[in-house]
C-alpha cells in the first residue's frame, strides 16, 4: 500500500513549488488542480451545468472563461459555496480513482487546496500544509497573478486561515525563504520517513 501524503497550504503558500519537487524526484501526483481543469472542458458534463448556473457570461462558446468566473465567485462567497457543490463531487471522484491507481507505489502526493476545506484529508495518511509570512504571501499573490491588493486579500480570505489548516498538519513546510530552504525542508522528512 503507498503512503498518501496530502499537500496544502493557502492560496500562493508554494503547493505548487513544493509539489515539483516531488514530480523531480519521480513520485506519483495527484493534481486537483489539474483534475478541476479537465472537468470543466467542452462536454465535459460540469462543463454543461456551469453554463447553465453561472450564464454564458463567463464563457466563450463552450469554452469557460476561467478569468471571469474566478472574479465573480471570489468576489461572492454565495456563488463560490454555488461553484463548490458543482466541482467538489466531480474533483473528489476523479482524485479517489487515481488515488487508486498508483497503491502499489512506496509514496504518492495528493496535491488540493481545498484539501482541510473538503475533508479530503479523509484520503490520506498524512497532511503536509505548506506555511507562509502572511506579508509574503500577498506580495507573491499579487506578482504572479497580477491583482491588486483587495482582490488578493478576498481570495486569500475565501480559504480557510493559515492558522486553522496548520492545526490539522501533520508536518509544516516554511515557504517564507528561498526555494533551496523549502527544498531542504522536504528533503529532510522524506529522509526521517524512510521514503527516498
Ligand atoms: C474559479 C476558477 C475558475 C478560477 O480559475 P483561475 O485560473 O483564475 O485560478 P486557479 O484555478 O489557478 O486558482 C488559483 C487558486 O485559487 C484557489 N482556489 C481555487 N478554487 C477555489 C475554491 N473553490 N475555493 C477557494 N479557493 C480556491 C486555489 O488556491 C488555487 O490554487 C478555478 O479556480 C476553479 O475552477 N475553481 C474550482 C475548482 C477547485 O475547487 N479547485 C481546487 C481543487 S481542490
Ligand atoms: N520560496 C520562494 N521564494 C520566492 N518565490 C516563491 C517561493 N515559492 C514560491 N514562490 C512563488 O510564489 C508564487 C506562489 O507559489 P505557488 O504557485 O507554488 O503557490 P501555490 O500554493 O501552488 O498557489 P495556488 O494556491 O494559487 O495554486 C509563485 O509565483 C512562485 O513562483
Amino acid at each position: 500500500m503507498a503512503e498518501i501524503l496530502g499537500l496544502t497550504g493557502s492560496i500562493a503558500s508554494g503547493k505548487s513549488t513544493v509539489s515539483s519537487f516531488f514530480k523531480k524526484m519521480g513520485y506519483p501526483v495527484v493534481d486537483a488542480d489539474l483534475v478541476a481543469r479537465k472537468l470543466v472542458l467542452p462536454g465535459m458534463p460540469v462543463n454543461h451545468k456551469l453554463k447553465s448556473v453561472f450564464g454564458s457570461a463567463v464563457f466563450e462558446g463552450s469554452t469557460l472563461n476561467r478569468k471571469k468566473l474566478g472574479q465573480l465567485v471570489f468576489s461572492d462567497p454565495q456563488k463560490l459555496t454555488l461553484l463548490n457543490q458543482i466541482m467538489q463531487p466531480a474533483i473528489r471522484t476523479e482524485i479517489t480513482r487515481q488515488l487508486r491507481k498508483y497503491q502499489d507505489e512506496k509514496l504518492v502526493v495528493l496535491d488540493a487546496a481545498l484539501l482541510l476545506e473538503q475533508g479530503y484529508q479523509k484520503l490520506v495518511d498524512k497532511v503536509m500544509v505548506v506555511s507562509i509570512l502572511p506579508e509574503l504571501q500577498v506580495q507573491r499573490l499579487m506578482a504572479r497573478d497580477r491583482l491588486p491588493l483587495k482582490e488578493a486579500k478576498q481570495r486569500i480570505s475565501s480559504q480557510w486561515s493559515q492558522e486553522k489548516k496548520l492545526q490539522l498538519a501533520d508536518i509544516v513546510i516554511d515557504n517564507s525563504s528561498s526555494v533551496e530552504e523549502t527544498q531542504h525542508q522536504v528533503l529532510k522528512w522524506l529522509d526521517n520517513s524512510k521514503l527516498r
